[in-house]
C-alpha cells in the first residue's frame, strides 16, 4: 500500500499515527489529565479505535490502540463504575472511555474523530457559573454559536451520562461540547481536524480566562464580526492537516515511537 493509499483507507495506519500523534502532543501541551481521557477514531463498519485504560498519552503508540465494536461492549460490566486493575495496562477501555465514545458515535455519525481531555482552561471555563465563551479574539470568535455547553453534570460517563452527552451533539454544526464541571469535548472528520479544532479551544480558553483575571472590562466582538470571522475561518484551507504534519515531523526527528 503506497502513503497516498494509505492517507484514504479509513482503516489504514496513517489515520492510526495521526491519532497517536495527537496523544503524545495533546500530553506534551498538558491537555491530558493523569492516565483519564480518550481520543477515539471510527475506522468503518462500526468500529472505532480508543485508548486503553490506564496508558499515559505520552506514551500511547498506534499499534496499542483497541479496536471495538458499537454493538459489543468490551466487557459485561460496562454499566457499573468497575475500573481495569490500577497501575495495569490494560486491553478495555476505561468505562467512561466506552461510555461517552460509543454512545457518540452511536449517536452521531458525523463524530468520526472524537477527543475528550480535561485540559486546564477549558476545564476552568467549564467550572464558571456561565461558561459561554464570548468572541474577544480570533480563536474564540472561531467557536462563536458552535459550543454545546451541558450544565446538567450527572457523575462519571458511564453509559447513560454517556448517552445524554452524545444527544447534546447531535446537530452536525456544533463540533465542541463544553462539559460543565468535568471538561471538553471536541469531535470532527479526522484526527488532524478535530485536534487542532481542540488546540484552538483550548487557546481561545485561556486568553478568555487570562482576559477575566485583569478584572478589566472585555472588548467583545459584535455578533457580525464574530459570525464573520468564525465562517472564514471554517473555510480556511486545510490548517488542521498542516498543523498535525508538523506535530509529526517534529514527533518523527525526535525518533519518536508514536506510528508503530
Ligand atoms: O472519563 P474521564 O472524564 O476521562 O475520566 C475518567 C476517570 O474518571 C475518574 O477520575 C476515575 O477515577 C478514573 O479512573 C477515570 O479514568
Amino acid at each position: 500500500m503506497t502513503a497516498s493509499d494509505e492517507r484514504h483507507d479509513m482503516t489504514g495506519r496513517h489515520r492510526r499515527a495521526d491519532l497517536a500523534a495527537a496523544f503524545r502532543w495533546a500530553a506534551r501541551l498538558d491537555m491530558h489529565e493523569g492516565v483519564a481521557n480518550h481520543f477515539s477514531l471510527m475506522t468503518g463498519r462500526g468500529r472505532f479505535v480508543i485508548n486503553p485504560a490506564n496508558r499515559h498519552f505520552s506514551r500511547i503508540r498506534a499499534s496499542d490502540l483497541l479496536e471495538l465494536d458499537l454493538a459489543a461492549p468490551p466487557a459485561s460490566d460496562q454499566s457499573s463504575a468497575s475500573q481495569p486493575s490500577a497501575g495495569q495496562p490494560s486491553d478495555l477501555p476505561d468505562p467512561t472511555a466506552w461510555g461517552l465514545h460509543a454512545g457518540l458515535h452511536r449517536a452521531c455519525p458525523h463524530a468520526v474523530c472524537a477527543m475528550h481531555v480535561h485540559s486546564p482552561y477549558a476545564t476552568v471555563l467549564a467550572c464558571l457559573a456561565d461558561p459561554v465563551l464570548p468572541p474577544i479574539d480570533q480563536n474564540s470568535a472561531a467557536f462563536f454559536r458552535r459550543v454545546a455547553v451541558d450544565t446538567h453534570y450527572g457523575g462519571l460517563a458511564l453509559e447513560q451520562e454517556g448517552a445524554r452527552c452524545a444527544r447534546l451533539l447531535d446537530d452536525p454544526a456544533i463540533k465542541v461540547l463544553l462539559l460543565g464541571n468535568h471538561g471538553v469535548l471536541v469531535i470532527g472528520a479526522d484526527p488532524a481536524e478535530t485536534f487542532d479544532r481542540l488546540y484552538h479551544f483550548e487557546r481561545a480558553a485561556r486568553t478568555y480566562i487570562l482576559a477575566l483575571q485583569t478584572g478589566r472590562p472585555l472588548a467583545i466582538l459584535s455578533d457580525e464580526v464574530a459570525e464573520r470571522t468564525a465562517r472564514q475561518i471554517e473555510a480556511y484551507p486545510e490548517q488542521g492537516a498542516g498543523h498535525l504534519a508538523e506535530l509529526r515531523a517534529m514527533l518523527d526527528a525526535e525518533g519518536s515511537d508514536y506510528a508503530t
